[in-house]
Order: structure tokens, then C-alpha cells, then sequence
């Protein structure tokens, strides 16, 4: 890390979300999504990178078999703003038309993200398509967007951790934490 930057872990203001509470609901959100869509074959699709960490967690508790793929798109790159701009750099491997999908982000904060995905596999026409995010900050939604299973609703702060990042750090964080405002905030001049 360059000279005059914050060392890492004090570029972290706080915890918001503890990796216990984290633990917890993630077994409410696998007993609604296994009470809705066990009996019949499921792909679950991870949006790569942030969502890596919270889909092996979640899958691993859902009581009957799943198949897993990812997508990868980036929007956010360095930055603690959404370019706006969503580009997918890994498509799936697998042909989902007529498949019963669930999508898993880490968290819906825009909404362009999700929405262009949620398009982008729409298109190919699936049997079902539900999506789970982790987390969920609408104050900061500039598009609405279909959302079946939400963790954690958060306020419009930065946050970092269980896979989610900051200009790619961060990700493996055992909690959700706050990034201090000055770390993304450029100083006023
Ligand atoms: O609702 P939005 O404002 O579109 O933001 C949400 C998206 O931004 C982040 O991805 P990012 O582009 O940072 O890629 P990453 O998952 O590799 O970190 C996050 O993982 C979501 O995919
Ligand atoms: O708060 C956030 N943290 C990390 N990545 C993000 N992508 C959108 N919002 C966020
Ligand atoms: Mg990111």
C-alpha cells in the first residue's frame, strides 16, 4: 500500500454485521428458499466476485442437491461508485432455458447491476427465476428490481467483507463492515 494511505484493516470503521448474525439468517433464507423451491432441479448461479463467499455458504445449507454456475460482470472496479456501465467478462457455462434458476448476489445497492443481469438471463428464457442478495441498501436504488429473498437490509453506507470489497480488498472479512467515508470520500478541496 502506497505511502500516506491508512494501513488495512484501519481503513475499517466498524462492524455492522457480526459473522454470527450473518451465520443465523443465512439458515432462515436456506428454510424459505427450501421450503419454495425443493422438489424439482436447481441451478444456482453466483454473480462473481462478491457473491462467491455468501453462495458456498448458503448452498451448503440447503437440504437437497443444486447445481452451481457463475457469471462475472463488473461495475464498480476501484471505485466506490457504480460506473453505470454493467459488462458481463464471464458468461455461464450452462444453457438455462427451461431450467429453474436462483440468482445470488451479495447486495443490491443501485439496482443496475441486478437489473441488467436480470434481463440478460431472462432473455434466455428459464422456467423460474428467483433471486437472493445478502444485502440490500435502497436508499441508493436508481432502478427497481426484482428481489425474492434479502438477508440484510442496510443503510447507504460503504460496506466490505464476506466477499464483498473495496478497489478488491476486503473480500475475506469475516463480518460486513463499514469503510471509513474518508478511505472513498475524496476530502472537500
Ligand atoms: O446495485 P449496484 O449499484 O449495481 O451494485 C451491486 C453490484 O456491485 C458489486 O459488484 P462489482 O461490480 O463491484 O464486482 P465484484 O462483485 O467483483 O466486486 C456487487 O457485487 C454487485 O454485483
Ligand atoms: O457497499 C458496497 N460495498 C461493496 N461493493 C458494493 N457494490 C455496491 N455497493 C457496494
Ligand atoms: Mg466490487
Amino acid at each position: 500500500m502506497g505511502k500516506g494511505k491508512l494501513s488495512l484493516w484501519q481503513e475499517i470503521d466498524r462492524v455492522l454485521i457480526s459473522r454470527e448474525e450473518i451465520a443465523a439468517r443465512l439458515e432462515d433464507l436456506a428454510g424459505a428458499i427450501a421450503s419454495e423451491l425443493a422438489g424439482g432441479e436447481l441451478l444456482v448461479i453466483g454473480v462473481l466476485k462478491g457473491a462467491v463467499i455468501f453462495l458456498a455458504d448458503l448452498v451448503r445449507k440447503l437440504p437437497f442437491p443444486v447445481e452451481i454456475d457463475f457469471l462475472a460482470v463488473s461495475s464498480y472496479g476501484k471505485s466506490s461508485v457504480s460506473s453505470g456501465v454493467v459488462r458481463i467478462t464471464k458468461d455461464l457455462d450452462y444453457d438455462i432455458t427451461g431450467k429453474r434458476i436462483l440468482l445470488v448476489e451479495d447486495i443490491v445497492d443501485t439496482g443496475l447491476t441486478l437489473n441488467y443481469l436480470l434481463g440478460h438471463l431472462k432473455s434466455r428464457q428459464p422456467q423460474l427465476l428467483k433471486v437472493c442478495v445478502l444485502l440490500d441498501k435502497p436508499e441508493r436504488r436508481k432502478v427497481p428490481v426484482q428481489v425474492d429473498y434479502v438477508g440484510f437490509t442496510i443503510p447507504d453506507e460503504f460496506v466490505v467483507g464476506y466477499g464483498l470489497d473495496y478497489a478488491g480488498r476486503y473480500r475475506n472479512l469475516p463480518d460486513i463492515c463499514v469503510l471509513k467515508r474518508e478511505v472513498y470520500q475524496a476530502p472537500r478541496a
